[in-house]
């Protein structure tokens, strides 16, 4: 186990960053750190409700309050992002700056087969539903990649081996950064 490991999850809501989050920061014996429900926690009711109430404008503000301060939190960590953290160039940059960022790739459709049953995302309460994941797609997949480190292909493999593989990716990249051995300073 690498107790410097950190890393922040990034992708289109329903891509999984809270399911291959928690799964991951077990594995690498970390904290599993989630803005959405640091949010929840700060407000005290569900972001839903919130963004009913306040409206959007009013919830990016607190999110990148939340994001800032989660980054900062001591490795190891896996820091799962809301489905919009990249949207404001503010988030972006504050990603950047920060621990590896992994963006969990998946296609509308796939996105739609998982969470379609799912009512509790706000900006997917709409008539059309994969219309609005192919809009917000069009939109992000540019910004996820923007900020990403490494790209993860989410549609085939199961859960745990995505783990995996990240789990491998990160090792590498931090042995890689700070090398072990005789040579490293
Ligand atoms: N790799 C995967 N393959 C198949 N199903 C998956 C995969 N990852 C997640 N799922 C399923 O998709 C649904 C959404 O996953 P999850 O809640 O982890 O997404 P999320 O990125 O955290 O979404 P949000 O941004 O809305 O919080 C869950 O039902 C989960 O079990
Ligand atoms: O895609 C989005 O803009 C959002 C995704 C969720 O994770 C939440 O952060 C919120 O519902 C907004
Ligand atoms: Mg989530």
């Amino acid at each position: 186990m690498n107790k410097h490991l950190r890393c922040v999850l990034v992708g289109m809501p329903g891509s999984g960053k809270t399911t291959i989050g928690r799964q991951l920061a077990r594995r690498m014996g970390g904290t599993f750190l989630d803005c959405d429900h640091a949010i929840e926690r700060e407000i005290g009711c569900s972001i839903k409700q919130f963004f009913q109430q306040h409206g959007e404008p009013a919830f990016r503000d607190l999110e990148t309050q939340i994001l800032a301060d989660l980054l900062r939190r001591p490795a190891p960590y896996v820091l799962s992002t809301g489905g919009g953290a990249v949207v404001r160039p503010d988030n972006r940059a504050l990603l950047k700056a920060g621990p590896p960022v992994v963006y969990l790739h998946a296609v509308p459709e796939e996105i739609h087969r998982r969470i379609a049953h799912d009512d509790s995302r706000p900006l997917m309460q709409v008539a059309d539903p994969l219309a609005k994941l192919k809009e917000l797609y069009r939109d992000r997949d540019p910004l996820y990649r923007e900020v990403a480190r490494y790209v993860m292909e989410t549609g085939r493999p199961t859960v745990s081996s995505l783990v995996n593989t990240l789990l491998m990716q990160l090792e590498l990249g931090a042995s890689e950064e700070s090398p072990v051995g005789p040579e490293a300073g």
